[in-house]
């Protein structure tokens, strides 16, 4: 079979898959595996999560088994037994065998594995890996399907990449990491393999962006499936540098801790029911809302929310700015949680005494800028009593990202509901900018039993104001090791920038903290334009224009803290704002993303524009906001600036 009729038949197998699976969606009943495969089995569903049928990939063993007569099974987004082939959850623990060399009995008997690449929801192009003990035949057998319904479309050549994502529009030939000469369908070693799906990966990650974060298990990587799969009842912290892939981590993650059955979990580790993704912005909850969709069916065990938005519930007003960081050590301290529960005490106790019951938030603010009662004071440091007598009226005070957590903290101790019980897992991204007291409240919210997983950047603080180490961070929420050691996975392949835009913004690191390994070895120069004052923003638009004909199906940037001042340039050359979209602005079919920097947070695009590094905040000997901006672009990144560029990242 050549390799266009093996996509054929592959294809014809997931639209098998996919129809069994609707039809599953459709009945009263719950399902289940057959009675020998304790892991296989579904147990129970609710029939709104089972997903739609994806085939992610394919394992070939060495043997047939029992359980497989076939020798070879699907990886997908459901269990599913048909007549001739067999599909075992990804998130079972028989798919280690296809994400990874340990962690299944099967995985000593595997001897090939492939990876499929989707266009839209079709597959696109597969890759094989064949491992030592493999035979000179075919991987999987070659039995023909029938294809249930004719494509609609000619299918795409198997090396130029299709559309839409994953794969993209046709590019070079990928160039191989370094340390990786492993030609695709030839025998490999199975240790010291550095990238799993290699092709696919690369050109996937050369594909234009979307605006979304993707579901990426055919390209999963080994060290990612790990962490993905920790245990529930495991603590982790995952620092790496951007574009590491901790929020793919992150997503995945959520998604695989609700999907698991419950009959597969290790003895002591706790089923998952709910969890709750917290991420920087809103921007960030609606970039990673369609992968854990995705991954999950669009099951709602998994929320995710932006920080913002939990200050806000939990200080019960509508909404609380976004906008600037906290920089005032004061305005994120821990105390500012203690100080909220003495000041919300002593105004029920003054309701008590005028026999009212209500609370009001404005009431137990202004108790707190009042330090107490000259009888009951919240504190006698002359320090933070200067500091409650030089908080803004409460008015201001609800306008202010500065103290929300303060008016949430107050909220919190006033009200009797926590709005956010039942989660047994909370996973916390880009957790570096997370002041001491949003911990403090994300540790009251957890009522107890549940565990945390964390993923951020220290590099990426965009303010000294909050914590500097993991351990102060996990001694926070109390999960530090018997030792004292805070429970830190450290990842280091970056998957997003190309190494030119990486080794530009690493000069903004220390030393010793610049290494990184790239996937995308090769990639355009950084460009960088000095012009006068006067033509900032006009040459940041020209530039934006001009990738963006480069990058017709991605997505362009500026990142600038004038951006109202570029957004002007913009309505200048009749540009105009998209309605439905909270960033971008379009002309003549083209789309440009205008942002201030805290709002990029997270987020990437093909080629991004930063305008003026020099007005960028400055965090003690960091350039944290700077650092994450110049990281957002995946291939291209230019900047535009009138004064003097920070140091580091003068000269060439
Ligand atoms: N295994 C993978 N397969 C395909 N794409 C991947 C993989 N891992 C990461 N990526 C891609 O790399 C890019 C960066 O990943 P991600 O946003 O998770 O990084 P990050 O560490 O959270 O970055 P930052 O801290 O800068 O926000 C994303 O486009 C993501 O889809």
């Amino acid at each position: 079979m050549n390799r266009e009729e093996t996509i054929v038949n592959e294809r014809a197998r997931e639209a098998v898959y996919r129809r069994a699976l609707e039809v599953r969606a459709s009945r009263t009943v719950a399902t289940q595996g057959p009675a020998s495969q304790a892991w296989t089995r579904t147990g129970t569903v609710r029939l709104a999560e089972i997903p739609e049928g994806v085939l992610i990939g394919r394992v070939a063993l060495a043997e047939p088994n029992a359980d497989v007569p076939t020798g070879d099974y699907y990886v997908g987004s459901a269990f599913h037994q048909g007549d001739h082939f067999t599909v075992f959850n990804w998130a079972a623990r028989v798919a280690a065998t296809f994400f990874a060399d340990t962690g299944h009995d099967w995985c000593a008997d595997v001897v090939g594995r492939r990876s499929f690449a989707h266009e839209g929801d079709r597959i696109a192009d597969f890759e094989d890996i064949r491992f030592e003990g493999a035979t000179g035949g075919p991987l999987f057998q070659a039995r023909r399907l029938t294809v249930p319904k004719a494509p609609a479309r000619a299918l795409p050549t198997p090396v130029a990449a299709p559309a839409a994502s994953p794969v993209s529009t046709p590019m070079p030939a990928p160039v191989a990491e370094p340390t990786s000469h492993r030609a695709p369908d030839a025998p490999a070693p199975r240790a010291g393999a550095p990238l799993r799906a290699e092709g696919l990966l690369r050109r996937q990650l050369r594909a234009p962006r979307t605006g979304h974060l993707g579901a990426v298990l055919a390209t999963l990587q080994p060290d990612q499936y790990d962490l993905v799969t920790r245990r529930a009842d495991e603590d982790l912290i995952i620092e790496g540098h951007p574009g590491t892939g901790k929020t793919v981590i992150a997503a995945h993650r959520a998604a695989y801790l609700v999907s698991r059955a419950d009959h597969e979990l290790d003895e002591g580790d706790a089923p998952v029911r709910r969890v709750l993704l917290v991420g920087p912005t809103d921007e960030y909850a609606d970039h990673v809302r369609p992968a854990i969709d995705r991954l999950t069916g669009g099951s709602d065990a998994v929320d995710v929310i932006s920080l913002r938005r939990l200050l806000a519930t939990l200080a019960g007003v509508p909404d609380v700015p976004e906008g600037r960081a906290i920089t005032r050590i004061e305005d994120g301290a821990s105390e500012i949680f203690s100080f909220a529960h003495a000041a919300a005490r002593i105004h029920r106790k003054q309701q008590a005494a005028r026999n009212r019951t209500t609370m009001r938030l404005r009431d137990a603010y202004d108790v707190l800028r009042a330090n107490g009662t000259a009888q009951e004071p919240i504190t006698r440091d002359p320090e933070w009593d200067r500091y409650f007598a030089n908080l803004p009226r409460f008015e201001s005070a609800r306008m202010s990202r500065m103290l929300a957590p303060m008016l949430a903290a107050i909220g919190w101790h006033l009200s009797s509901e926590n709005p956010y019980a039942g989660y047994d897992c909370f996973i916390v991204d880009e957790a570096q900018d997370v002041m001491a007291a949003e911990w403090a409240l994300l540790d009251a919210i957890a009522t107890g039993n549940e565990r945390w997983t964390l993923l951020g950047d220290l590099n990426q603080r965009r303010s000294d104001a909050a914590l500097a180490s993991w351990t102060h961070v996990g001694d926070l929420l109390g999960i530090l090791d018997d030792a004292g050691d805070a429970p830190v996975a450290t990842i280091s392949r970056g998957y997003r920038s190309t190494a030119p835009i990486l080794e530009f913004a690493n000069r903004l690191l220390p030393k010793a903290e610049r290494a990184v390994r790239c996937v995308q070895t090769l990639g355009a120069e950084v460009q960088i334009a000095r012009v006068r004052t006067a033509t900032l923003h006009d040459e940041a638009v020209t530039r934006a224009a001009s990738l963006g004909t480069r990058y017709p199906d991605g997505t362009v940037a500026i990142i600038s803290i004038e951006h109202p001042v570029t957004e002007l340039e913009l309505t200048k050359r009749r540009w105009r704002k998209d309605p439905d979209h909270a960033y971008r602005w379009t002309r003549e079919g083209q789309s440009i993303d205008v942002l201030n920097p805290n709002y990029a947070r997270g987020l990437e695009w093909d080629a991004v524009v930063v305008v003026e590094p020099a007005r960028f905040p400055q965090n003690f000997l960091r350039h944290g906001l700077l650092y994450t901006s110049l990281t957002r672009a995946n291939q291209e990144l230019c900047v535009v600036h009138s004064e003097a560029l920070p140091e580091a990242l003068r000269g060439r």
